[in-house]
């Protein structure tokens, strides 16, 4: 029996003494059960996605249509789950991936996340629009494994003082989200006109970093939150970025680099030749192109044009061990899993974010054997068929 499906063991074991898991084990019903817990604007910042949502529906289709083709009589007694992925150890290919303004799920919010995740050994990737400061978080997480996303800001000082603080705090890779350079058309927020930022909500980062508090006139207090907030929405994000702006990002990051928000080959190409480590392909969940095509559909094309020269990461639709396979069979190395995990939190906190990632992990580690393999490395195409 292996240590992450000992979570299957350690539910049924506990049954005897009549405990039940406090949580659903098919995440996809936290969803349903995280709407009745959270408030209104806070469930839909959470689900909503762009538009009429249909990008959102395809990441989910797109999973729906390919099913896995399980293998007999392989010996997969001994499962090994584990990976190096941008030189960070992991004991799944999982990953958690940066969700902001955690604090309007549950008052501990990255923290919580920070801890739930050291605890199983996956690591985070730390929002640029977090609720608590970057430094904060590192504490929370300990000796956890932690990535960086930065949302690369106008003010050029702004993002190198991002940058070097994560440095300095233990973030070892870096994340730079490309397709949220400004909010998209988001029906459900606008419905409610509700924006956290606005509130002050999911902008420690900048309200601590000291390159901010200089353009505002000082520390960010009650009397200069109004400039403060405007700072923040003049300098959040830089539509005029291109390729060369790259450079840049090397000159002042020199641990390894991921672009998140690839879905099309020859965009994953220049970043194999602007000598980024990694790619993300990731649709932002829906959240910002309504009616662009499922991420999942964009992974084949690109992990082919990467051609091994990088890590190929994946999110957008993950909701089980199961669509995990999937991906991994598709072309990623690692996934990326979001709105799961923001579910757990609105429900349990610290142990409602646990209960997530165990569940994933040993749903992942039956499937992959269930299906007739060892180690994630042995999944590829033929894994799976169209339905
Ligand atoms: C509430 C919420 C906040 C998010 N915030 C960020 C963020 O700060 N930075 C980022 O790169 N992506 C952010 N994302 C996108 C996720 O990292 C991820 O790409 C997406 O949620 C994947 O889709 P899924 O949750 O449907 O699997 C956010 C997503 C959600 C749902
Ligand atoms: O809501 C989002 O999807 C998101 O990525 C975000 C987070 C913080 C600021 C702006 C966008």
């Amino acid at each position: 029996m292996s240590a992450l499906a000992d979570f299957q063991n350690e539910i049924y074991l506990k049954g005897l003494g009549d405990v039940r898991p406090e949580l659903p084990a098919d995440l996809t019903r936290l969803e349903g059960l995280a709407e009745r817990r959270l408030s209104a604007q806070a469930f839909g910042y959470a689900a909503g996605s762009a538009g009429a949502e249909a990008t959102a529906r395809a990441n989910r289709a797109a999973f729906d249509r390919w099913r896995i083709v399980p293998r007999m009589l392989r010996d997969v007694a001994h499962r090994d789950l584990s990976a190096e992925v941008l030189g960070t150890a992991m004991p799944a290919p999982i990953l958690l991936a940066p969700i902001g303004v955690q604090s309007i799920f549950h008052p501990d919010g990255e923290l919580a996340v920070a801890r739930a995740a050291a605890s199983c050994g996956l690591p985070i990737v730390l929002s640029t629009a977090a609720s608590a400061t970057m430094e904060e978080v590192a504490e929370a997480g300990g000796e956890g494994p932690r990535w960086y996303q930065l949302y690369w800001p106008k003010d050029r000082d702004l993002a190198v003082s991002f940058l070097e603080r994560a440095k300095a705090a233990g973030y070892t890779a870096l994340v730079v989200t490309l397709d949220t350079f400004t909010l998209a058309w988001r029906p459900r927020d606008l419905e409610q006109a509700y924006l956290p930022f606005l509130r002050g909500i999911g902008t420690a980062n900048y309200f601590s970093d000291p390159v901010f508090q200089k353009a505002v006139g000082g520390p960010v207090t009650d009397a200069n939150r109004d400039t403060a907030v405007l700072h923040w929405v003049a300098t959040f994000g830089n539509p005029s970025l291109t390729w060369d702006d790259l450079v840049f990002l090397r000159e002042h990051w020199d641990g390894p680099i991921a672009l998140k928000g690839i879905q099309h080959p020859d965009d994953a190409r220049r970043a194999v030749d602007a000598g980024m480590d990694g790619v993300i392909v990731s649709n932002h969940g829906g959240r910002q192109v309504d009616g662009a095509i499922a991420s999942l559909d964009a992974l084949p094309g690109v992990a082919a044009a990467v051609g091994g020269q990088a890590a190929v990461l994946f999110d957008s639709g993950i909701r089980t061990g199961s669509d995990i396979v999937k991906a991994l069979a598709l072309g990623a190395e690692a996934v990326l899993v979001a709105r799961p995990y923001v579910y757990g939190l609105a429900l349990g906190g610290e142990a409602g974010v646990r209960h997530v990632l165990r569940c994933l992990q040993a749903e992942l580690e039956l499937t992959l054997a269930l299906s007739g393999h060892r180690r994630p490395d042995e999944l590829g195409p033929e894994t799976l068929q169209r339905s």
